[in-house]
């Protein structure tokens, strides 16, 4: 297992108060960690301080073995909301995301989250769900080897957030970057990743380990449904404790 990101100790404090402590993770290249947990527990201040634009109160956050400052290069981040520019087209949009100009892998990349006949189309006669695919090629351009996403699927109704969860597994696997998602779904969590964070009480509660769960995984799938009862009741008993 090679590494690609480790926090070591890391506590977050606004004002002294502690969002978050303890923090010992790990995430190896290619892998697919989710994180969930109630909410204001803290799961967006750890996906930032992984992104470099939080710091860490304490403790240290390393990529490829090089302490985190700023924004890398190689980092890309995709929120609930897809921040697309309403005057420019699918394809400038996408574009946004690189230096460089379009190429063979812009249309292949477009073509993967299924944009190809919407290249020259503006954000606004974009569903939700097509906003979210230009949002994920966006981050994708660039070729990035660690891709944030902070409950990018949040906004989408049921339906849409199931096509587009099984569209981010399969890019996933085409493209190799590694992925750490912060979602409320647990049911996402289970369908998506090969680790699940729980953070509650300003800590890593526990971690799960899916990675032997065969995929495609479907929630009609008994296996699937015991895991995610498992981790609601892990995050259900710690708020009424
Ligand atoms: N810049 C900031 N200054 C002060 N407090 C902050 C700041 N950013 C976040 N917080 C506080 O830190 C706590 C954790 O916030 P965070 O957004 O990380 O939680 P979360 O688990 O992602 O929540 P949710 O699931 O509701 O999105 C919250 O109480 C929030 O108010």
């Amino acid at each position: 297992m090679e590494k690609l990101v480790e926090m070591k100790n890391v506590k977050k404090t606004y004002n002294g108060r502690v969002i978050i402590e303890d923090v010992d993770l790990t995430f190896a290249k290619g892998s697919f960690t989710a994180i969930v947990g109630e909410s204001g527990g803290g799961k967006t201040t750890l996906l930032r301080m992984i992104s470099g634009l939080e710091k860490v109160t304490e403790g240290s956050i390393e990529e490829h073995g090089q302490i985190v400052h700023g924004l890398n290069e190689t980092t890309r981040i995709m929120f609930q909301n897809g921040r697309l520019l309403p005057w420019k087209t699918v394809l400038e949009n996408v574009m946004l995301g690189s230096e460089k100009s379009e190429t063979k892998q812009t249309l292949e990349l477009l073509n993967a989250v299924g944009l190809k006949q919407l290249a020259q189309a503006h954000p606004v006669s974009l569903s939700g769900g097509e906003q979210q695919r230009v949002a994920l090629a966006r981050a994708l351009i660039s070729g990035p080897e660690l891709l944030l996403l902070d409950e990018p699927l949040g906004a989408l109704d049921a339906l849409t957030r199931i096509n587009m969860q099984k569209l981010i597994e399969k890019i996933w696997q085409e493209y190799h970057f590694t992925a750490i998602l912060v979602t409320h779904d647990v049911e996402e969590a289970v369908r998506l990743a090969d680790h699940v964070v729980v953070v509650s009480n300003h800590h890593i509660r526990e971690l799960i380990d899916l990675s032997d769960f065969p995929r495609p995984r479907e929630m009609t799938d008994k296996n699937v449904q015991k895991k995610t009862e498992d981790i609601l009741n892990i995050i259900l008993k710690r708020q009424t404790q």
